[in-house]
């Protein structure tokens, strides 16, 4: 079994068990359920950077990232570098996330804030909106079609922007729907933790100009990011760059005042 496979075995048993013991009306009574979205599409198309960046403890490709900043912090710290969203990653096992990081994070700043987890269940989209996210990540190579719409369709009617992840022609071929916001090249195989920049430049030209175009994973310099815009991409998600320093906002906003001399 791959690591995708396992975290998605794993994940399939989070929410059955979750789902036991909550129900999708106890989380639409949670205060932020009601709350009006902030628009991360809005921000991309208006930045002339595009840096969407990540609050990520840990991964199964690299351990332990960081385990001492405060998501507070980071929140506050990436708002001020001049961000244009925030991703948080929620899951636990894999990457030491949590909802309550979701929650804390909604508190700190007003960026438009991404909920990172392995979605697949309705239940999770309610629970993301309920915790305070403005966008949802799906994950094209762990769902079907059908999947995809349905899950896009319940997004949208709560307001939620829908980020939709692929990895390579076929699953941008499934997945490509109206109901999609952005659509974001995952420059890792999340099967063997390879990275090449490379695949954001190859799939760019088959996404179709009304989807914002997001490069994500692996991207650690200005370069890469110059390299990547010529192809369309206005989006570029990078958290172990940031996260890997003592101050992440702080790396953030250096990197920032860089790329956009
Ligand atoms: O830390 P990086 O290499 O800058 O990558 C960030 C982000 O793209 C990565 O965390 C990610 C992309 N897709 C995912 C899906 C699930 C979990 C994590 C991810």
């Amino acid at each position: 079994m791959n690591i995708l496979d396992k975290i998605v075995a794993d994940k399939r048993k989070e929410v059955i068990s979750k789902k036991e013991i909550i129900t999708t009306d106890m989380l639409e009574q949670i205060p932020f359920f009601d709350r009006k979205t902030i628009s991360l599409t809005h921000n991309l198309k208006k930045s002339s950077s595009g840096i969407i960046a990540e609050f990520k403890r840990c991964s199964p490709s690299k351990s332990i990232i960081n385990n001492t900043s405060m998501v507070e912090d980071v929140a506050i710290g990436y708002e001020h570098a001049g961000v244009c969203g925030m991703s948080v990653l929620t899951d636990e096992i894999y990457f030491g996330g949590t909802l309550d990081d979701l929650i804390t994070a909604r508190q700190s700043c007003n960026l438009p804030i991404l909920r990172k987890d392995f979605i697949i269940n309705e239940f999770q989209i309610i629970e993301a909106k309920a915790f305070g996210a403005d966008v949802i990540l799906l994950i094209a190579s762990i769902l079907t079609k059908a999947e995809i719409k349905q899950f896009s369709e319940l997004a949208k009617s709560l307001n939620l922007e829908v980020l939709l992840e692929v990895h390579n022609e076929a699953e941008l071929q499934k997945a490509i729907m109206p109901t999609l916001d952005m659509i974001g090249v995952n420059n890792r195989n999340l099967k063997t933790f390879e990275v090449s920049i490379e695949n954001s430049k190859q799939l760019s030209n088959l996404i179709p100009d009304e989807f914002i175009k997001i490069s994500e994973s692996g991207i650690s310099s200005i370069e890469s990011i110059k390299e990547l815009q010529p192809y369309g991409y206005k989006g570029f998600l990078i958290g172990e760059n940031f996260m890997k320093t003592e101050n992440p906002g702080e790396s953030a906003q250096k990197f920032i005042k860089t790329l956009e001399k």
